[in-house]
């Protein structure tokens, strides 16, 4: 298994490889902005195995019950995570002036049988920080995730979200599928 540079879950030099030039016509970011560092000490990078310390799980919480997650089970996990290789591209905005997590989102690559042994993409835990909303970091993420399926050759991205968030990600290009749209679950908790 490779052990990338600052203990990263995936190798940064995918996200280098993108058409940021593209990302960055469909977002208006401040000027000098890019999309890997889409503001003032912003930075777009992979999730490091240091990012539970510093705000990761914060962020998180703000999509979802995250229970109590510590040091250990977040590196324990982490470590699984990265074991599987070429499947999670957990993606981090890190905020260096704070040195804080503030925003993430996660591309889950699953690999299929069907479609001759086809990858199929999942967006997963899309989550902005809410003093940091509504400055394009949410459709930032959506779409270099987005992009980053298309790049390791996925042949759908897919999504589910509650319906306070369709029209965002409508607006990002996602859409309901004629009669194959329904979301379905059991809940064990
Ligand atoms: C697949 C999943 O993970 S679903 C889970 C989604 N996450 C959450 O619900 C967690 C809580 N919410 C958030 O973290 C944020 O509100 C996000 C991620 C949904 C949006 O992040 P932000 O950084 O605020 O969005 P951003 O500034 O990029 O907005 C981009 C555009 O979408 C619009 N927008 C943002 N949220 C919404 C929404 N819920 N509905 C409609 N439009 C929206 C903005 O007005 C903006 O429009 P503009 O480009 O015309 O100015």
């Amino acid at each position: 298994m490779a052990i990338f540079q600052n203990d990263t879950l995936y190798d940064e030099s995918i996200l280098k490889r993108l058409d940021l030039k593209k990302l960055e016509s469909e977002i208006s970011l401040p000027p000098g902005a890019s999309a890997l560092a889409p503001g003032p000490g912003l930075v777009v990078r992979p999730l490091s195995i240091a990012d539970c310390t510093i705000g990761y799980i914060d962020v998180l919480s703000q999509l979802t019950d995250v229970g109590n997650v510590s040091e250990g089970m977040f590196i324990d996990t982490f470590k699984k995570m990265r074991a599987c290789a070429d499947t999670y591209y957990v993606t981090v905005i890190e905020d260096l002036n704070s040195n804080q997590i503030v925003g993430c989102g996660t591309l889950l690559v699953e690999q299929k049988i069907i479609h001759s042994c086809a990858l199929r993409g999942r967006l997963e835990d899309i989550v902005v920080s809410d003093e940091y909303r509504g400055k394009q970091l949410g459709k930032l993420i959506v779409l270099l995730l987005t992009q980053l399926a298309k790049e390791l050759n996925c042949y759908k991205v897919t999504l589910d979200c509650k319906d306070s968030n369709r029209p965002f990600y409508e607006s990002l290009g996602y859409k309901k599928e004629e009669s194959n749209s329904n979301f379905m679950v059991i809940r064990y908790r």
